[in-house]
Formats: C-alpha cells, sequence, structure tokens
C-alpha cells in the first residue's frame, strides 16, 4: 500500500542530516514560536530505540523530557501513530496530551477520549483470526513468534538462527497473502496488515484534518512535523510530501524516500526534539 506512483509525490534519495548542527539548521529556518505545530511521530525505532523485544523498548529520558516540553506548548499538536496497538503505544509513552493512532492508525483515539476506529468488513476480521491461526501453527518455531494485535500482527523472527531467517520469512509472507492480507517488510519483522485502504496516511490526513480542517496543507501559520523510521512510515511522508517537514530514519544511503530528509541513526531524534522544544518552550 505504499504507492510508488500514486499522485505528483515521489520517492528519492533524499539529503542526509549527519550533525545535529545540521538538524538545528532546518528546524531553525522552518519552525518559529509564533506558528503552529503539528508533530506527528511514530514510536518503535524513531522515539525509543529498537530493542530485541518490544515489551523491553523505552524512550530516553532526554527524549520523554523533550516531547513533554513540546505537547505542553498550547501551540502544539502532538499525534503518536505506531504499529503496536493503541493501548500498547498509550502506555510506551505515557504522555496524556497526543493523540495516539495504534495498528498503523486503524485505532484513533484523541486526548478527550474520543475515538475513531476504521470498521474491518467482517470477512477480513475472520481472515485475520484464521491468519493469526496459521502463522502460529506453521510459523511459530525457532524463536519466530506472532504478535497478535487484534486488527493487523507483527511476525517477528529477530531469534531465529540466521540460516533459517529466509524461508521462515518467505513463508510467513505467502501465507498472509494467502488471507489476502499485506505484508511489509520491518525491523527483523513482517507486519500483517488488512487489504484496505488505511494506513499511517490516511490516519495521518484524518488527524490533521479532525484538528485543523480540510485545508490544513494550505493553513500558512500551520507547521508539520513528521519523523517515521519504517516503510509503513513511508504513507505518512508520501501524504506530507511539500506540506510539512518528514524526516525517515534510516541507515541505508541508497534508500529511496518520499521523506525531506534521512536521519541515519535513530540517536538524532534526541536534537531534532530539542531543537523543536527549545522553539516551543513556554
Ligand atoms: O510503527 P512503529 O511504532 O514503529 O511500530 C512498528 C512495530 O514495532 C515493534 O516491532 C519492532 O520494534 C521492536 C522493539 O524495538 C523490535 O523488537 C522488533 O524487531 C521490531 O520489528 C512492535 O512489536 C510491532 O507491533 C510494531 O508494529
Amino acid at each position: 500500500d505504499t504507492e510508488e506512483t500514486m499522485g505528483p509525490q515521489t520517492k528519492r534519495v533524499a539529503p542526509v542530516l549527519k550533525q545535529p548542527k545540521d538538524i538545528e539548521e532546518v528546524i531553525n529556518s522552518y519552525l518559529t514560536p509564533n506558528s503552529k505545530l503539528a508533530i506527528l511521530l511514530d514510536y518503535d525505532g524513531t522515539l525509543a530505540p529498537i530493542a530485541a523485544n518490544p515489551n523491553i523498548t523505552s524512550m530516553t529520558v532526554e527524549v520523554e523530557k523533550a516531547l513533554h516540553k513540546i505537547t505542553s506548548n498550547p501551540k502544539v499538536f502532538a499525534a503518536v501513530i505506531s504499529g503496536r496497538g493503541i493501548v500498547d503505544v498509550q502506555n510506551k509513552v505515557g504522555i496524556k496530551n497526543i493523540t495516539y493512532g495504534g495498528n498503523h492508525g486503524i485505532e484513533i483515539q484523541n486526548p478527550d477520549g474520543s475515538r475513531k476506529d476504521y470498521e474491518l468488513p467482517a470477512e477480513i476480521q475472520s481472515n485475520y483470526t484464521e491468519l493469526v491461526h496459521d502463522l502460529r501453527r506453521q510459523l511459530a518455531k525457532n524463536g519466530a513468534w506472532v504478535e497478535d494485535k487484534r486488527v493487523s500482527l507483527t511476525y517477528h523472527y529477530r531469534d531465529t538462527p540466521a540460516d533459517k531467517i529466509e524461508n521462515q520469512r518467505l513463508e510467513a509472507i505467502r501465507i498472509i497473502e494467502s488471507h489476502g492480507f499485506r505484508a511489509n517488510q520491518a525491523h527483523f519483522a513482517i507486519e500483517a496488515k488488512p487489504p484496505v485502504n488505511w494506513n499511517k496516511g490516511e490516519a495521518t490526513k484524518f488527524i490533521l484534518e479532525q484538528k485543523f480542517g480540510k485545508n490544513y496543507a494550505n493553513e500558512g501559520n500551520l507547521k508539520i512535523v513528521f519523523a517515521g523510521d519504517d516503510t509503513t512510515d513511508e504513507d505518512a511522508m508520501r501524504v506530507l510530501q511539500g506540506i510539512g517537514r518528514t524526516f525517515r530514519i534510516a541507515s541505508d544511503p541508497k534508500m529511496e524516500t518520499y521523506a525531506d530528509y534521512r536521519l541515519p541513526e535513530q540517536q538524532l531524534m534526541t536534537p531534532l526534539l530539542q531543537y523543536i522544544a527549545n522553539i516551543y518552550k513556554d
């Protein structure tokens, strides 16, 4: 569902920001204390470094502090959109004044408790139940496991011996697709997403329209920042191309992206958020 050919948006090798001072320049030339800011962030691999198991991830103290500062400024609207289930990501980030998206945006909850759940047709829901069952039965082996998130799943193979990974990975993709689901490559994992026209890009549009109206892209005083590290985040970067500043975390210098800039490592999220916090300090 990351459409390479959709619309005028294009993927290309983006300029890399290697040093904090490069990031500072980009942030300071885009944001001013008077502009409204919508900041949308991914969690795993972006706010929190990738860890051996999803249960043990956390944000560093510096990232947490910067995020608290940013989200307490009334000019700022913040959203975290994750592949995790919504309660999981809410618990991980733990900040109330944020709109959360779970399951790649299929579930959305605002700070006031209001929700938008993309309703999956009954047939897709029943295919999902079978998919979880089949994947577990056939491929939960050699250290690989299935994270069941109710409407989407992640097949994790980080602990699988190197010589077994390729077979299991390809077999997982085959099983996922045979149940009509979409398979996206992630970090030592395959994301299985339902075949619906909803992803982090659609969720980003929905969240921004809900907050700022349909014309959010042309609101002169509204600045938009997005950061993410995964293929699923490209949907949001595509939607925001030309109307914000987007950052793709990736170590591969040849990687093509819809993002405006590439950050070569997750640790650079700390200065990125700190520079933003510095502009929006109360
Ligand atoms: O959209 P995100 O917030 O980036 O979530 C994507 C997936 O992240 C998690 O898996 C990944 O991170 C784990 C912890 O660092 C790592 O152990 C795993 O190898 C990664 O694939 C999470 O478990 C998934 O549910 C999310 O969809």
